[in-house]
């Protein structure tokens, strides 16, 4: 099958290559650990709860931390180990995180200088965090494998971040580049013509059906007049990218695919998929409609992408009450939000260092909006204040992000293993939020058949707050004063007097009841104070930890303490965990 519609294409967007010559690479070297850790956020925040053992010695504690440490060290084994020890996948998903900290935090720094958008150029290049300077580019020397830690059906949102996944820095600079030198394994490819094609990006729109696309025509580059009308205007040669591709097909060297998409989400208006290797099976000369000559190539895919899971299973959901914000059981009392709680900024909070909701976060906003899309969370936080109802801003202002409601089409869906799951329909940029956790807001020591309830979520930001049980302070957070705070005591004789309340989903909840644990999670837990300042009774909201693509899995990590949870009859229950992840610690408790 031919897929003509890529053939008119391709050509008049643009193709961009990745060219192999000849000589050796210089091995970069690993990342440092010195460097923050934006996955730790992401760890352990889950927090559904079970029976505590109560009352831990300290020495308990420091056995929990350090089983925890051990797990940790441990799941790497399983999947692919680089030099640093981690997981490869891991490590890259950790990295495009680092990446889009970093944008974020350009973002904010662009607005409150000249509101000047943040290119991906500038991202690459950023002289107060450049990424690439700290070497740290995967996959280098992999050039005409699948690329490790990349999964065919990635998506990128920008070529800084493909640069950092390994695809070669040449495409940037377009075709200019090809002849420079690079850095294969020379020995491999003895006796070859060189250009070879390592990578290749298809900028044609495509279709949906594009998961069943196995076979691609693609028409070579040159003699396309791109500034204009897009048109052929002179005959192609056969050098640059169109040679590397006849090279690919005389010596059998697969090339990898991406194809570019517009996307109104992504902050280069644009996003990259990565399609897997395609073998040269053809390669002819043919006339375009203006008689020009045009060089053509037949491509056959050589992977599949994973068919897409149960999309189409029909969903009954039964036993719950749909609610779209937390219902507050009878016996809990919510605090007033106060005049002195709000801010007194016009319209939209923007400036920092006068808006008292911005001086809680530590006189900073934690948000960023981008011109593209919704507010952004620029890194998770023991506890975000939002502005609220005693706030004189509007309901449009960015500090009140997580509560503009569901900005993504969200799915339940059936799983082979785990029952039901959610997913979305978009894609989700990274620090977006997906949705808030609700159900009734009760005292967890008032709950009922909590042996039957799957759907409990305890509220612990105190817990992280202070680093109880495997709960991990935040990375790179302010310290919130505990003047801004209700229901926050540094001792913990009283601490363990205060009664704990959690979100029940079992009856009431919404969406995020059905979101299932991941040892690799890709949204963390957030909590939000926006109403009142009682860190117990603060709201729970989900983010995205990555750029999350259409179709996937939303996870979070429930965050258990292993041996945690005690049955009925008083014996520890313990339960598999079957996320699947290269990193999975084998247990959910
Ligand atoms: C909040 S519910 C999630 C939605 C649930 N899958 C459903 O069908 O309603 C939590 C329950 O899902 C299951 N679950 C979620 N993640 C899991 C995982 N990684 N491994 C095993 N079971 C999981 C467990 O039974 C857990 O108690």
């Amino acid at each position: 099958m031919l897929i003509l519609h890529l053939q008119c294409r391709s050509n008049l967007m643009g193709i961009f290559f990745v060219y192999i010559s000849v000589a050796m690479q210089q091995k970069r070297p690993g990342r440092g650990n010195d460097q923050k850790r934006p996955l730790d956020a992401v760890k352990g925040q889950g927090r559904e709860v079970r029976p505590r053992l109560q009352n831990k010695t300290d020495g308990e504690k420091e056995i929990v931390k350090s089983q925890g440490d051990h797990l940790r060290c441990m799941c790497y084994s399983n999947s692919i180990v680089d030099n640093c020890g981690k997981g490869t996948f891991l490590k890259l998903k950790e990295t495009l995180r680092l990446l889009n900290l970093h944008y974020l935090s350009l973002v904010k720094e662009e607005k409150r200088c000249n509101n000047v958008e943040v290119s991906d150029i500038r991202i690459v290049n950023g002289s107060k965090f450049n990424i690439l300077e700290k070497n740290e580019s995967f996959n280098l020397g992999k050039e005409f494998d699948l690329l490790p830690g990349i999964k065919v059906g990635h998506q990128f949102w920008s070529r800084s971040q493909m640069l950092l996944a390994g695809f070669r820095e040449h495409w940037l600079g377009g075709t200019d580049d090809c002849m420079r030198k690079s850095n294969s394994k020379l020995e491999e490819f003895l006796g070859y013509n060189f250009p070879i094609a390592a990578t290749m990006l298809l900028s044609g729109e495509y279709e949906d059906s594009v998961d069943d696309l196995l076979e691609v025509v693609y028409t070579g580059q040159g003699g396309n007049d791109l500034v204009f009308n897009y048109r052929q205007v002179k005959d192609q040669d056969m050098r640059l990218g169109n040679l590397a591709l006849k090279h690919n097909m005389d010596h059998n060297v697969p090339v990898n695919v991406i194809r570019r998409q517009d996307c109104a989400h992504s902050y280069t208006g644009k996003v990259y998929t990565y399609d897997g290797l395609y073998k040269v099976v053809k390669c002819w000369a043919d006339k375009d409609v203006s008689e020009f000559t045009v060089f053509k190539y037949h491509l056959k895919r050589l992977l599949q992408r994973s068919k897409l899971a149960s999309k189409d299973q029909s969903l009954k959901l039964v036993g719950f009450t749909y609610i779209k914000c937390v219902k507050v059981a009878e016996n809990v009392i919510l605090p007033q939000s106060t005049a002195d709680h709000g801010c007194n900024c016009k319209r939209i909070c923007t400036n920092r260092r006068s808006c008292s909701c911005a001086k809680r976060n530590g006189s900073d906003f934690p948000y960023v909006r981008p011109r593209r899309g919704g507010g952004r969370l620029i890194e998770a936080k023991d506890v975000v204040f939002e502005c609220g109802p005693s706030c004189k801003c509007g309901p449009g202002c960015t500090n009140r992000t997580s509560q503009q409601g569901l900005k993504y089409q969200l799915e339940v869906f059936r799983t082979k293993d785990k029952g039901w799951a959610l997913r979305s329909l978009d894609l989700i940029p990274s620090g977006a939020p997906v949705c808030e956790y609700t159900g009734v807001l009760r005292r967890t020591d008032e709950l009922v058949n909590v042996y039957e309830n799957d759907f409990i979520f305890e509220i612990d930001c105190w817990h992280t707050m202070n680093e109880i049980g495997v709960r991990e302070k935040r990375l790179c957070n302010v310290l919130v004063s505990t003047s801004d705070l209700v229901g926050m005591t540094n001792n913990e004789e009283e601490s363990e007097r205060e009664p704990e309340y959690c979100i029940d989903a079992g009856v009431y909840g919404n969406v995020a009841r059905f979101i299932n644990h991941s040892c690799e999670p890709n949204l963390f837990v957030q909590c939000v104070l926006s109403s009142h300042h009682d860190v117990r009774l603060a709201r729970v909201v989900l983010f995205a930890a990555d750029d999350i693509p259409p179709m996937q899995e939303l996870t979070y990590d429930y965050g258990y303490e292993l041996d945690s949870v005690v049955g009925p009859d008083g014996k520890i229950k313990k339960m598999p965990c079957i996320c699947g992840t290269g990193d999975c610690r084998k247990r959910l408790y």
